[in-house]
């Protein structure tokens, strides 16, 4: 379902990122990106959502490769996938119920689907109570829930995270793991790039490993190697 060949990407002031990059990542997998800061994490997840472009090679999703797509089509591809941030982006002035229905409003969905929807999402992520809140009345793994309820609201193919449990204390860390994990065990297909070696360790998924632009590792964390 998301296909990068030979995607190499050098941004406009000469930095490069990554090179040479070849990956499948199959419907309903769950697959973390590891590797030191600066290792091309964020540009490999931004290639996915086309917030950035490769210089070289093809990004295909579902068989349709989004570097030739127009601009007023960029909103379609976006639909498809759901984005998870390190720092939420909640809208502060809109509460829990509208940061989630502001995705389904932008495509005119009548107000009773979209009722329906969000309360159904906000179930999902533990915050049905909690719909009339403003974002700085929750806490941080609030928040982080709400983004997710945002993400998912659409019913996305896939769902990008990059380092969402980077802001967070480990134990919210762990409740953030078992919302993910839920979404997928539904059958989305969750990237998640991360620094936390212990969830990576514990909770066993495929692992791409990054460093200096190059994936140095693909493999399963049970103990034995990644083959298709
Ligand atoms: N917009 C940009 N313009 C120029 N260089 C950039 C840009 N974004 C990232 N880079 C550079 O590209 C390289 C890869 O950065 P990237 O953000 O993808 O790494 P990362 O693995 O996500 O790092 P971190 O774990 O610190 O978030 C780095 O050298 C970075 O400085």
């Amino acid at each position: 379902m998301i296909e990068m060949r030979n995607v190499s990407k050098t941004y406009a002031n000469g930095v490069p990122a990554l090179h040479s990059i070849d990956v499948v990542i199959e419907k309903g997998e769950f697959v973390y990106i590891v590797g030191p800061s600066g290792a091309g994490k964020s540009t490999f997840i931004k290639m996915i959502y086309r917030e950035e472009r490769p210089t070289e090679g093809s990004v295909f999703i579902q068989g349709s490769d989004i570097g030739k797509l127009k601009e007023k089509q960029i909103p379609y591809l976006r639909r498809k996938i759901g984005v998870i941030f390190q720092d939420f982006k909640l809208l502060p002035k809109l509460s829990v119920f509208e940061n989630v229905a502001f995705a389904l409003e932008v495509i005119e969905e009548p107000r009773d689907v979209i009722r329906q929807r969000v309360m159904e999402v906000l179930d999902i992520v533990h915050l049905k109570s909690k719909a009339r809140f403003l974002p700085d009345e929750l806490s941080g793994g609030e928040q982080q829930r709400v983004s997710i309820a945002r993400a998912i609201v659409n019913d996305p193919h896939v769902v990008i995270a990059d380092e969402p449990t980077g802001n967070l204390d480990p134990e919210t860390a762990w409740e953030i793991m078992d919302i993910l994990e839920d979404i997928n065990r539904r059958g989305t297909t969750i990237l998640m790039a991360t620094h936390n070696q212990s969830i990576v360790n514990t909770i066993k998924k495929r692992v791409i490993a990054i460093e200096s632009g190059r994936i140095v590792r693909d493999e399963w964390r049970g103990g034995y190697g990644y083959e298709r």
